[in-house]
């Protein structure tokens, strides 16, 4: 186990920047995984961190020893590839062996090491077989054991579920769930899919072009993103985005009109006292309520989207965005019916025109501070 410190890390293939002053402090035991869209920097951003590429400026601590020139081994590092990587020609018990004789561990060790890991893997009744009889789940777990044999003090993902099937995905995570809840050990995980992030992580580092955008627990960046940017790609199906004006409204935060809905007041604060500042209204598709609406009014419902548990509306806007709201299954409205929306403002977010989330209203301060005066 082992804590991890970046600091101010960048790495630039020739005049390309790809990592751009990522700092970053990882607890001991920690589990925190990368996401972001596809280019974004979180595989090299762990390749930096497992050595496998040099870091152009900045240090990597591990314990708080500077790590920048020591090779993957000296590192103590483990990492599961998304393509497992088995030698296809050795069984199961040599490949997660296999690190451990490279490092010219005794004999009893490798074998008490490989049943060890074999045995918190649920391997042990396969130790036999090769590669290709094995289902991609148990492939998986047999890359995972190779990492796990050498005890690194820190384990690295890169994606290890994109090869598996829907059910063998949730399958694995929860796996990879419960051997981080045993062994304890510090893990950090790259995906671009934000439920692997949501379900796995005590922490999620979002990255967009090489920065990061924001880092919290999954509940944080779902209820408080730190941006726009971060709002939609946290959340399925992902929070619906409207233009509007706004104007400050004293210590209730700001008066905004929405098109097709009304005017709301929020209770977020506006950076200036400017009337009419254009800001971006985010609500999450299940803050969104619809009611069957009356003649043209509201929304015109273009696809309903039937899932068992719920059921999601898409709704055509006047400027041919769609709006996504959350329904009860099976949803009591049809394709082609109108409705008009509510939200509850304090579930609603704004962001500005750089895409930076407007701070709450400290509506509770406000108030003390006037009685005080
Ligand atoms: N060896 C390299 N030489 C030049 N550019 C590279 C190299 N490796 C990666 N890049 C570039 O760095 C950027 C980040 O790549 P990286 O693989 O880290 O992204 P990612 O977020 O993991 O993407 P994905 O989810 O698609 O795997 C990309 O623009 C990529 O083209």
């Amino acid at each position: 186990m082992a804590s991890l410190t970046l600091e101010k890390i960048n790495k630039r293939f020739g005049a390309t920047r790809v990592i751009e002053e990522v700092s970053l402090d990882i607890k001991d035991g920690e589990f925190v995984v990368f996401v972001g869209p596809s280019g974004c920097g979180k595989s090299t951003l762990l390749r930096l961190i497992a050595g496998l590429e040099s870091i152009t400026h900045g240090d990597l601590m591990i314990d708080g020893q500077r790590v920048n020139d020591l090779t993957p081994p000296e590192r103590g590092i483990g990492m599961v590839f998304q393509s497992y990587a088995l030698y296809p020609h050795m069984s199961v018990y040599d490949n997660i062996a296999f690190g451990l004789k490279l490092a010219k561990s005794e004999k009893q060790t490798v074998d008490e090491r490989v049943r060890r890991t074999a045995k918190i893997l649920q391997l042990d009744g396969l130790l036999d077989r090769l590669p290709k009889a094995l289902s991609g789940g148990q492939r998986q777990r047999v890359a995972i054991g190779r990492a796990m044999a050498r005890e690194p003090k820190i384990l690295l993902f890169d994606e290890p579920l994109s090869n598996l099937d829907a059910a063998l995905r949730v399958q694995t995570r929860n796996e990879i769930a419960h051997l981080h809840e045993r062994l304890g050990s510090t893990m950090i995980y790259v995906t671009h899919d934000q439920v692997e992030a949501m379900t796995l992580a005590d922490r999620i580092v979002v990255l967009n072009d090489g920065y990061v955008e924001q880092t919290g627990s999954p509940r944080e960046l779902y209820e408080q993103p730190a941006s726009r940017f971060v709002a939609g790609f946290i959340g399925s199906p992902k929070m619906n985005f409207l233009d509007v004006d706004a104007r400050a409204e004293g210590d209730a935060g700001c008066r905004i009109q929405v098109p097709g809905i009304g005017e709301r007041v929020l209770p977020r604060r506006l950076a200036g006292d400017s009337d009419d500042a254009p800001l971006t209204l985010g609500v999450r598709p299940e803050h969104l309520t619809p009611t069957t609406a009356a003649g043209e009014a509201g929304f015109r419902i273009v696809n309903v989207e039937y899932l068992g548990s719920e059921a999601y509306l898409y709704l055509e806007t006047s400027n041919s965005d769609t709006l996504v709201c959350r329904s009860e299954a099976p949803s009591p409205f049809a394709r082609g019916e109108r409705v008009t929306l509510d939200f509850a403002p304090q579930r609603a977010h704004l962001f500005d025109h750089d895409g930076r989330a407007l701070p709450p209203a400290d509506v509770e301060q406000m108030s003390t501070q006037a009685t005080i005066s």
